[in-house]
């Protein structure tokens, strides 16, 4: 499979040595100063492209890519107002597009938890809820995707959250978001439901970047040759 890399970063980068263990080649390295370079990106020269850019950068990248008819994995976070465009714009010009939060296995099982824990926890209102993110100093945008992608979660089960906030916040209807910046944490999320008696605890901490990777290119692999809008529930097929 011949890959585009959009973003060279400390993710592009990682994504490239697992696609090259996998036996994958990049057909393109993109970063801001060859970005102009993503426009002879097509069928022809790629596969599939990975993006993973910045917030700012996103939506631009995937317009260029999704039509000039190129399937697209993206991880980049901090640019969902504009999904259902995005998404439209993939159906439009027959390809396929799989944007993804987190792309780790142990995220997604976490995410699943986290759905149960919240569809029990709902019987109980007089546990405080809090989510918490870590995140290296350099991350950009906050909360994290993923903790937008469990607060969701959250409202989905748990019927009497009805928002999140990126602050710490004890209001009832409210799911809060607190976010911290540390030197070198690749992400950890943590969900505490807690009262004056105990504490019930959930948490994935990841070690590295190497699951977000692996994930990025089994999504890659996933859906070369298909059309459509796609999700790590496709890939990973978590029941
Ligand atoms: N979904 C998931 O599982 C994960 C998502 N992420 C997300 O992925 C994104 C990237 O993370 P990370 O790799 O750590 O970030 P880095 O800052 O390390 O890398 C970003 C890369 O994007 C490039 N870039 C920025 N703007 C443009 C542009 N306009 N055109 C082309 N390239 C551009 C940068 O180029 P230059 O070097 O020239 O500045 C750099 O190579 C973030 O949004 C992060 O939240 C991260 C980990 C996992
Ligand atoms: O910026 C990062 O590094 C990460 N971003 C993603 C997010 O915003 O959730 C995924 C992962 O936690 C690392």
């Amino acid at each position: 499979m011949r890959i585009a890399l959009i973003g060279y970063g400390k993710m592009g980068k990682e994504i490239e040595k697992i696609a090259l263990e996998r036996s994958h080649s990049i057909s393109f390295r993109i970063n801001k100063e060859n970005a102009n370079e993503i426009l002879q990106i097509s069928p022809e020269n790629t596969d599939v492209a990975i993006e993973f850019t910045s917030p700012e950068s996103a939506f631009e990248n995937l317009k260029n890519l999704l039509t000039q008819r190129v399937s697209v994995v993206c991880g980049t976070t901090g640019w969902l107002a504009k999904q259902k465009e995005i998404e439209n714009l993939a159906l439009q010009n027959q390809v396929a597009f799989l944007y993804a939060s987190n792309f780790s296995l142990g995220v997604n099982l976490f995410f699943r938890l986290n759905e149960l824990l919240a569809q029990m926890m709902n019987k109980y209102p007089n546990y405080k809820l809090l989510l918490e993110e870590i995140h290296h100093t350099e991350k950009k945008d906050a909360p994290s995707g993923t903790s937008i992608t469990l607060a969701q979660g959250i409202m989905e089960n748990y019927p009497a959250k009805t928002a999140w906030v990126n602050e710490f916040s004890e209001k009832d209807n409210l799911v809060s978001i607190v976010s911290k910046r540390e030197p070198n944490v690749p992400g950890t999320h943590i969900i505490r439901y807690q009262n004056e008696i105990d504490c019930i605890e959930i948490r994935h901490e990841a070690y590295s970047r190497k699951g977000f990777a692996l994930g990025a290119v089994l999504a890659a692999e996933f859906i070369t040759g298909k059309k459509g809008i796609f999700s790590m529930k496709d890939v990973l097929q978590l029941g």
